[in-house]
């Protein structure tokens, strides 16, 4: 059965065939070398620091194969996966829109500039309009806009603004093939794009990224964020290849309490990559971009938000395949878990310098991640490492560690004892975590007086030094630059019905707490 199309090379990809179509210059370039848990409780005993005695054996050297990179070198040829197109997207005919009931800051006024701020929407607790804030720099770009950083014209504070176009989420995609009516893809980006909003003004965790306010005019949406100084994990990644096992750990844990959180609260967040793993002034990873995030819980008790797809089965296909669960690729049924897999791919492509399956298409990458049993885990990692990373990147969900359930609770008792190892012991206190303080994971004041292992070098936080300058030598233009007619396809429907609710301003006391 084929199931979704992703691009012009995909067409012909049968998803629960065998894969027989992947290109033959691209078959696996890596071999198994797989870790051997009888020897897991003998070598937990005697480790004192798995990187200090990791050994300096390559993936060529153990397997007879050709896995680059070796450790500690540098990978040449880092790609953004967000240069890969966006997946297509095929969700069950009864899902239902996101539904939000908000009025509108504005009182349903639409405005292509200032002209309809008022003096009291000037303030910091009233809602905010685009000639409040003055551009400094691009600091990056995604699917449907730019992100730049501003300045608050009256507090001078600096904001990071997410701006989507109107006409990119409206204009149905011409391109897309599938069993989908174009129409359902302009619906999937509204309630995408409303999602993050909503699910955003929600949230308040020190490792997520927090919203202050967000607004509308006639051609874009815009999204006022903190500003995460530090840069992409990504730019870190390029910058230094590979990390050593306890940086990874430490960001492992506070992604991990992140994806913990959201998962407490109904949200599966489906698009953990590098490029979404933000560093702020203290080195403390901050998840950014939830525009692929779904809340499963319908009717919250604000009754802002109503999914109506319950995430114990979620059926959208979607994320970035290198980091995308085998069972969301397979358009089967999937839960919270797909972001465990995701996070076990992250943590291998931080160790290793590429995550478990990579390719010069969709459809390479696609054919190795369905066709392969697991991944291949290098033989140089510490085994506690390796029983992690094997735990998460289990293909067959039953078999993956089941995070959420045992995240401090013991698993079922081995007939021997494996201390730390996964599934016989909470997550948090896995081998991998020895070293980890799970309280201060939780609290913002408490991650303020601790450093991170890499700490971002900023001399002036305008000139935002950590972003790649790709982004931030881009000329700025104005915020309100070239923008296309908005096409929606159904004339009865003005872009101000389409988008009414979209604007926000975080309640008195968050601002206070951040300002
Ligand atoms: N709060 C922030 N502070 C600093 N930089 C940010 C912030 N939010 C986003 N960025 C930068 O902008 C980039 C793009 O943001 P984001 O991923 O939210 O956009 P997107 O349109 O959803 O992208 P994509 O299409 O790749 O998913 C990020 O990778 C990051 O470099």
């Amino acid at each position: 059965m084929s199931i979704f199309t992703l691009d012009e090379d995909l067409s012909r990809l049968t998803v629960n065939g065998s894969c027989a179509l992947v290109d033959e210059e691209d078959v696996d370039d890596c071999d198994v070398t797989s870790y051997d848990g009888t020897e897991w409780h003998k070598n937990l005993l005697s480790s004192v620091e798995p990187q200090a005695i990791r050994p300096q054996i390559t993936m060529e050297a153990t397997t007879g194969t050709n896995l680059s990179p070796r450790p500690n070198e540098k990978p040449t040829g880092r790609r953004r996966s967000s240069l890969y197109d966006k997946m297509s997207v095929q969700t069950p005919p009864n899902a239902k829109r996101v539904v939000l009931a908000t009025e509108e800051c504005e009182n349903g006024k639409e405005s292509r500039s200032s002209s309809y701020c008022r003096p009291s929407s000037l303030k910091k607790h009233g809602p905010r309009c685009l000639d409040d804030f003055k551009p400094v720099r691009v600091l990056g770009r995604g699917a449907y806009g730019k992100v730049l950083l501003v300045k608050d014209q009256f507090t001078s504070r600096l904001y990071a603004m997410k701006q989507l176009k109107k006409a990119e989420i409206l204009i149905s995609d011409c391109d897309d093939v599938g069993d989908s009516k174009p129409t359902d893809n302009v619906d999937k980006r509204l309630e995408r794009t409303f999602a993050e909003r909503t699910i955003l003004s929600k949230l308040d965790h020190p490792n997520i990224v927090k919203l202050f306010y967000s607004f509308h005019d006639h051609h874009k949406l815009y999204l006022v964020l903190e500003f995460i100084p530090g840069g992409e994990l990504f730019y870190h990644l390029k910058e230094q290849g590979t990390l050593g096992e306890d940086t990874v750990a430490f960001y492992a844990a506070e992604i991990s309490s992140a994806l913990r959180f959201l998962h407490q609260t109904g949200i599966v967040y489906r698009d953990l990559k590098p490029e979404n793993c933000l560093l702020n002034e203290n080195g403390h990873l901050v998840l950014t971009d939830f525009g692929l995030s779904k809340n499963g819980h319908s009717g919250s008790a604000d009754g802002d938000d109503h999914t109506g797809e319950d995430v114990s089965t979620l059926h959208s296909i979607i994320g970035t395949p290198e980091y995308c669960a085998p069972e969301i690729l397979e358009g089967k049924p999937y839960t919270q878990s797909c972001d465990w897999y995701s996070l076990g791919c992250l943590i291998y492509d931080m160790l290793i310098g590429k995550p478990p399956y990579t390719g010069a298409n969709h459809k390479v990458i696609l054919g190795k991640i369905l066709r392969d049993k697991t991944p291949k885990i290098p033989s140089y990692l510490s085994d506690g490492m390796k029983d992690f990373l094997a735990a998460l990147l289990k293909k067959d969900v039953s078999k993956r560690w089941d995070v959420d359930k045992y995240w401090d609770t013991d698993g079922p008792k081995p007939r021997k004892k494996k201390a730390g190892q996964a599934k016989t012991t909470s997550f948090k206190s896995h081998f991998v975590f020895r070293k980890i303080n799970w309280d201060e994971r939780q609290l913002s004041q408490a991650q303020k007086l601790l450093c991170g292992p890499i700490v971002p070098v900023i001399t002036n936080w305008e000139l935002a030094e950590n972003f790649d300058t790709e982004f931030t030598d881009m000329p700025l233009g104005s915020l309100e630059d070239t923008a296309t007619g908005i096409d929606i396809r159904n004339p009865n429907m003005t872009h101000k019905d389409v988008f009414k609710g979209f604007s926000y301003v975080a309640s008195s006391s968050y601002l206070d707490r951040y300002f």
